[in-house]
C-alpha cells in the first residue's frame, strides 16, 4: 500500500483533548497530481476544516471503505494526470461513487475528479480539440448551488479532456456552469456540476490556482461546504472522530540506519562548533582569483556563486573529504583527502543516504559564525536529475528501464561514462566574498586555525598582501590552442521535432499539462599531453563561461573526474538559518538578439503561451512547498516578472514557504526525523521531497518525467540536477544546473585517454502552443550561451548550426 498522508501520526495531533476535536474533517484523494496541496491547503485555509491526504492507489484501511468513510464529513477528489477511463488513473476514486445510499456522504471533485464523476454518469470523456493548460478563462455560471452570487467567475484550466455533454444525456447531473471555447462559442464545455439525487459536485477548473479568482473560489467552497453540512445534517450523519493512530499508519519502508553515518561522523571530527572568522577588503580581488591562491590546479575545488551576491570558495584542510554516491548501484564512497586518502566504500539506499546526510548535519551544527555570510562550512557540490527521480513518489516508474546510451548502439562509451549522482566536498575552511559590499570572510571551523597567528590570521595576511592578478591575456590563447581540434555534436533537429510531436501527443492525451523537453550536445576534444594543461583547462574553461555568460549562479567544480562549468541563472532552493524556504521557478525565455529591449522581452513573454508556462510551475512549486510548510505556510512574492539574465530575458515566480516545526506539510508529516528546528535538516528534507526541479520536469512532475524519461531515452545526470552549498549553520542555496558543461573524461585517471567528452543540456517547456520551430530555436538560444565558449574565440557566433 502507498503511504497514506493523514496527519494522525503527528505528535502534536494525538492528544486525548484532540481525539474528538469539534474540527471537521475532510477526506483528499490524490491522484498525485503536482497541484494537490494547494488544494488541501486551500480547504484547510478556508473552511478551518483538517484534511487527511490518501493517493488513488491506496487500498481501504482493514479493506473497510465504508467504515473509513466515517471519519470524515465530505471527501474532495483531486485532480491529476490520466484519463478516468483507465481505471488506475483515478483508482480508489471510482468506489466512491458505488456507496449505498445509506452511506452517502458529500463529495467534490475537482478535474480529473469531476470527470470521473460525470463518467460514472453517463457522459462521455474525451479529447477537447485542444488543451488547455494553465490559462485563464472566464466561465459563466447558472449563479445557482455552489455557484451562488458567482455568476461568473475567472479560473486556471488544465485539461485535455472534457464531459461531452452534447454527446449523450445525463438525466442525473445537472450542469452549473460553462466555458465557450473562444473559436467555436457554440462549444460550450461543462465547467461545474452536481448530481440531482446525490450530494456530489464537481468542477472542471482548479479553484486552487493562484490565478484563479480567489475570491470567488472562496466563496464557491464556502457554498459547497455549507451545503455539504447540511446534507450531512439532514440525514443524521456527523459526531465524526479523528482517527485513533491504530486505523491506519504510514507505510514507510523501513530502512536501519545506515553504518555510512557515522563514518561521516568520524571523517568530520576535526570540525568544532564554531566557526571563527576574519574579513577584509580588497577592491579588485575576485573569487577566481582567490580560489586560484588557495586550491591547487586539479585538486577538489568548489566555487559557488549563490543568488549573484555570494560567492563562496571551498579551501582545502586537513579534514577535507568528499562524498560519492551512484544511484544504480548504491554505492556510497566517501574519500578522505589528506593523510592517507583512504576511500570506504559502502552499499546504502537513497533513503538512507538522505537519513545520513540529515544526521550529519545535526550532529556537526555549527552554533555561531559570521551571520553576514549564509555558509559557514559544511558541504559544497551537487545532486543528478537521476538522484531526483530516486525522490518521487514512484521512482522505478518515472526511471523507467535503464535507456540505451545515446552513443553506441546502446554499447557503454567510456568517454561519457556517468558522473557520479551525487558529489559533495566537506569543507571546514571557506572564503566567502560579498559581492555587494566588497566584505571578504575567511572562515574555519578548526579549532587550531584560530589560533594568533593561526590559519585564519596567516590567510588574512595573504590576502591583504597579495598581488591582484591584471585581466588575463593568456586565458584565451590558452583554450583556443586546444578547441581548435574540438567536435560539437548537436541535438539532430529533426529527431528533437519528433520528440515535441511526441511530448504534444501525452499533452493531449490528458497525461501531461506541459514537459520540458531536453536535449544533449557534446563536444570531443584532445586531452592535452601535458599534464599542467590538462589540469587547467577545466577552470579555464569555467573562467570563460564566467565572464562570456556572468550569471547569478556562475559555479566551478572539480570533483574527482567530474568537473562542472556552470552559468546557471536560476534559484532552486534557498533556506535561512531560521525558517524561511525560498524557490524561483524560471520560464519563459527570449534571446537578447540586436534590438531586443526589456519592453520587447515583456511583450513577448505576456502571451498566453509564455505566461501559461510559467504559470503551471508556479501552481506546482507552490505545491511542493505546502507539502513541507503545510497549510498557511506558503506565499507568493512575485508572479511572472521578467527579468534580465544577460544573454536573454526570462520570466520568473517567487514563492516563499515558512517552517514550523509543529506544523509540518503532508509530504513530511510522517518523518520523526523533522522533530527538530534546525533548518539543515529541514533544508535537506525540502531538497529530498522537491527534487527533480519542477522546472525541469513539467507537471504534473511524476508522470512527466515518466514520459520524458522515454522521450529523451537518454540520462540527464548532472544538467538538470541541482548544484550549492548546505550550512553547517542551518542554511542552504542552490541553484538548477542549466546552462552548463560537465564532463566526466577529463579527470586524473583519464591520463591514457586520447580525447574528453563535454556534455551540455539545453531544452524548454514543451505546451499544447508550442511550435516545432520556435522549441528548437529557444533550445538552441540556451545552447548558445555556453557552447559558443568551445569555440575558439575567432570563431564565436559563427559556429555551423549555432547561430
Ligand atoms: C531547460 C532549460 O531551462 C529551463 C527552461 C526554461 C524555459 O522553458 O524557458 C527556463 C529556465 C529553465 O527552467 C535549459 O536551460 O536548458
Ligand atoms: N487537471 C486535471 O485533473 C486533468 C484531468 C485530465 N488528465 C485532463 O487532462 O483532462
Amino acid at each position: 500500500m502507498v503511504p497514506m498522508l493523514g496527519d494522525w501520526d503527528n505528535p502534536a495531533s494525538t492528544s486525548k483533548s484532540d481525539a474528538c476535536s469539534s474540527q471537521k474533517s475532510i477526506l483528499y484523494i490524490d491522484a498525485y497530481d503536482s497541484f494537490s496541496f494547494n488544494v488541501v491547503a486551500m480547504l484547510e485555509e478556508t473552511l478551518g476544516v483538517k484534511v487527511t491526504v490518501i493517493t488513488i492507489d491506496s487500498q481501504w484501511p482493514d479493506s473497510n471503505m465504508n467504515e473509513f468513510l466515517q471519519h470524515f464529513e465530505a471527501i474532495v477528489l483531486g485532480p491529476g494526470p490520466g484519463d478516468p477511463n483507465v481505471p488506475s488513473d483515478v483508482g480508489i476514486m471510482k468506489d466512491i461513487w458505488d456507496l449505498q445510499d445509506s452511506d452517502l456522504m458529500p463529495v467534490l471533485g475537482i478535474c480529473l475528479g469531476f470527470q470521473s464523476l460525470c463518467l460514472r454518469n453517463g457522459v462521455p470523456i474525451e479529447r477537447l480539440p485542444y488543451p488547455i493548460h494553465g490559462q485563464i478563462h472566464k466561465i459563466s455560471t447558472t449563479s445557482k448551488d455552489i455557484f451562488e452570487h458567482i455568476p461568473e467567475i475567472e479560473v486556471t484550466l488544465y485539461h485535455s479532456l472534457y464531459a461531452n455533454s452534447a454527446s449523450a444525456e445525463a438525466p442525473d447531473l445537472e450542469y452549473l456552469a460553462w466555458l465557450a471555447l473562444e473559436d467555436r462559442p457554440e462549444k460550450q464545455i461543462p465547467m461545474g456540476v452536481r448530481h440531482r439525487k446525490k450530494p456530489f459536485w464537481g468542477v472542471q477548473f482548479h479553484p486552487e490556482s493562484c490565478k484563479s479568482d480567489i475570491v470567488a473560489c472562496k466563496t464557491l467552497l464556502q457554498n459547497w461546504w455549507k451545503m455539504a453540512m447540511s446534507f450531512n445534517k439532514i440525514v443524521g450523519r456527523g459526531g465524526y472522530c479523528s482517527l485513533p493512530d491504530t486505523v491506519i499508519s504510514p507505510n514507510t519502508i523501513f530502512s536501519p540506519f545506515p553504518d555510512a553515518a557515522y563514518e561521516m561522523l568520524q571523517l568530520s571530527r576535526a570540525t568544532s562548533k564554531v566557526s571563527d572568522s576574519r574579513s577584509l577588503k580588497r577592491p579588485g580581488l575576485t573569487a577566481e582569483a582567490v580560489s586560484e591562491l588557495f586550491n591547487k590546479p586539479g585538486s577538489p575545488t568548489v566555487l559557488f556563486q549563490s543568488n549573484g551576491q555570494y560567492s563562496i570558495v571551498s579551501v582545502p584542510s586537513a579534514g577535507s573529504w568528499r562524498l560519492e554516491y551512484y544511484v544504480e548501484t548504491h554505492e556510497l564512497r566517501l574519500i578522505q583527502l589528506h593523510d592517507d586518502c583512504k576511500v570506504t566504500e559502502s552499499c546504502v539506499s537513497v533513503v538512507q543516504l538522505w537519513d545520513a546526510l540529515r544526521y550529519l548535519m545535526e550532529m556537526k551544527k555549527v552554533d555561531s559564525g559570521n551571520k553576514e555570510v549564509p555558509f559557514w562550512g559544511g558541504f559544497l557540490g551537487y545532486f543528478s536529475y537521476e538522484l531526483g527521480l530516486t525522490c518521487l513518489p514512484h521512482p522505478a516508474t518515472a526511471q523507467a528501464s535503464e535507456p540505451p546510451r545515446p552513443h553506441g548502439n546502446g554499447k557503454r562509451s567510456e568517454s561519457l561514462e556517468s558522473p557520479p549522482d551525487v558529489s559533495l566536498l566537506w569543507c571546514e575552511r571557506s572564503i566567502v566574498l560579498d559581492n555587494t559590499t566588497g566584505n571578504i570572510v575567511v572562515q574555519s571551523t578548526r579549532d587550531d586555525d584560530r589560533a594568533p597567528l593561526g590559519w585564519l590570521d596567516q590567510t588574512i595576511q595573504l590576502l591583504e598582501e597579495c598581488s591582484i592578478p591584471v585581466n588575463e591575456t593568456d586565458t584565451d590563447e590558452f583554450l583556443d590552442s586546444i578547441l581548435q581540434q574540438s567536435k560539437i555534436q548537436l541535438p539532430e533537429e529533426q529527431k528533437y521535432k519528433q520528440q515535441i510531436e511526441q511530448c504534444k501527443a501525452e499533452l493531449e492525451a490528458g497525461e501531461s499539462y506541459e514537459l520540458c523537453l531536453t536535449s544533449e550536445t557534446t563536444i570531443t576534444l584532445p586531452v592535452p599531453e601535458e599534464e599542467s594543461t590538462r589540469i587547467a583547462f577545466p577552470w579555464k574553461l569555467y573562467k570563460r563561461l564566467k565572464t562570456y555568460n556572468p550569471a547569478a549562479f556562475s559555479a566551478f567544480a572539480d570533483l574527482g573526474d567530474t568537473k562542472i562549468a556552470s552559468s546557471s541563472p536560476e534559484c532552486f532552493l534557498n533556506w535561512d538559518r531560521h525558517s524561511t524556504l525560498e524557490m524561483k521557478p524560471m520560464k519563459g525565455t527570449v534571446r537578447k538578439y540586436p534590438g531586443m529591449t526589456m519592453e520587447k522581452a515583456c511583450e513577448i513573454l505576456s502571451s498566453t503561451k509564455e505566461m501559461a508556462e510559467n504559470l503551471m510551475i508556479a501552481d506546482l512549486i507552490r505545491h511542493d512547498l505546502y507539502g513541507i510548510c503545510g497549510s498557511g505556510g506558503v506565499h507568493v512574492e512575485k508572479l511572472l516578472e521578467v527579468a534580465d539574465y544577460g544573454r536573454v530575458f526570462s520570466m520568473i515566480t517567487h514563492i516563499k514557504g515558512t517552517i514550523r516545526p509543529n506544523h509540518l506539510g503532508f509530504a513530511v508529516r510522517h518523518m520523526p526525523q523533522l522533530n527538530t528546528p534546525n533548518m539543515a535538516v529541514h533544508g535537506l528534507t525540502t531538497l529530498q521531497r522537491c527534487l527533480p526541479p519542477g522546472s525541469m520536469t513539467g507537471a504534473p512532475k511524476e508522470r512527466s518525467c515518466m514520459h520524458l524519461r522515454t522521450i529523451e531515452n537518454r540520462k540527464r545526470a548532472i544538467y538538470s540536477g541541482v548544484m550549492g552549498f548546505l550550512d553547517l549553520g542551518g542554511g542552504g542555496s542552490f541553484s538548477v544546473l542549466i546552462r552548463s558543461a560537465f564532463t566526466c573524461s577529463a579527470g586524473s585517471d583519464y591520463t591514457d585517454k586520447k580525447l574528453q567528452t563535454w556534455r551540455i543540456g539545453a531544452g524548454g517547456a514543451i505546451t499544447t502552443l508550442s511550435t516545432a520551430e520556435g522549441e528548437w530555436d529557444e533550445m538552441l538560444t540556451k545552447l548558445r550561451v555556453v557552447c559558443n565558449i568551445f569555440t575558439p574565440l575567432g570563431k564565436i557566433n559563427r559556429q555551423a548550426g549555432v547561430p
